[in-house]
């Protein structure tokens, strides 16, 4: 794990965008798509405002959100809505964007059809991930019930949870597949989320589910 510490949030949300965009273009010069799997949350939205002008062949750029939560696309707690007014615009409107969220139908009806439209896209090209300060990332919460099996090395590509912390169910991209992923962002930002990341290193995964993902990975913080 290598820290990159930013003066301020500006700063970070400038190099990392810049990072992500010279991540895609590489992985571009070799293979015909790319794939980048997105934070929710409010970290990462910042980072969209100056990644979405990057000057790339976005139509050839598949883009998921590391999780989702299972509420209408239109509502301000969905995290795919936010991901398309603050990503999915200016140059990056060209990118496909791989929906987690089914309308009309129970996490668990949708789930099969939802790893079948990622398959393809797997391993992620390029993962920009966040984290809780109860050391949670994606929809990996701490304690969850489903979160051993998504964080099994043999755990399917996605996990459905339903965090007691949460008022709706989850869906993540388990551990295995963030993971795995080719090229890797944690951005975190102020001191209490610092502090947790470095007691993730200390604990189980079951306890601090962000620690089973940290192989070869680039953590951005900012105060
Ligand atoms: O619920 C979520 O939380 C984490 C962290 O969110 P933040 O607002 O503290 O940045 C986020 O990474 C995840 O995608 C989201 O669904």
């Amino acid at each position: 794990m290598n820290i990159i510490e930013y003066a301020d949030r500006d700063m970070l949300a400038i190099d990392v965008a810049n990072q992500i965009a010279e991540d895609l273009n590489t992985h571009l010069l070799s293979h015909e798509t790319a794939s980048v799997a997105v934070a929710g949350g409010t970290t990462p939205a910042p980072i969209f405002d100056d990644l979405c002008a990057a000057d790339l062949a976005w139509s050839r750029i598949r883009v998921m959100a590391t999780d989702e939560r299972w509420v209408d696309s239109n509502s301000d707690r969905s995290n795919a809505r936010m991901i398309r007014e603050r990503l999915l615009v200016n140059r990056a409107a060209a990118a496909k964007f791989v929906p987690f969220y089914v309308q009309n139908q129970d996490p668990e009806d949708a789930i099969g059809g939802i790893e079948a439209s990622i398959s393809s896209d797997l391993p992620i090209s390029v993962l920009l991930l966040g984290m809780g300060e109860d050391m949670h990332t994606a929809s990996l919460f701490p304690g969850v019930q489903g979160l051993r099996a998504a964080l099994e090395p043999t755990a399917p590509a996605l996990a459905i949870l339903r965090p007691d912390s949460q008022p709706e169910a989850r869906i993540s991209l388990s551990a295995r597949v963030l993971d795995a992923a080719i090229s890797k962002h944690l951005v975190i930002y102020g001191a209490e989320k610092r502090k947790a990341l470095q007691r993730a290193l200390l604990l189980p995964a079951e306890e601090a589910p962000i620690g089973a993902v940290l192989t070869a990975m680039t953590v951005h913080w900012a105060p």
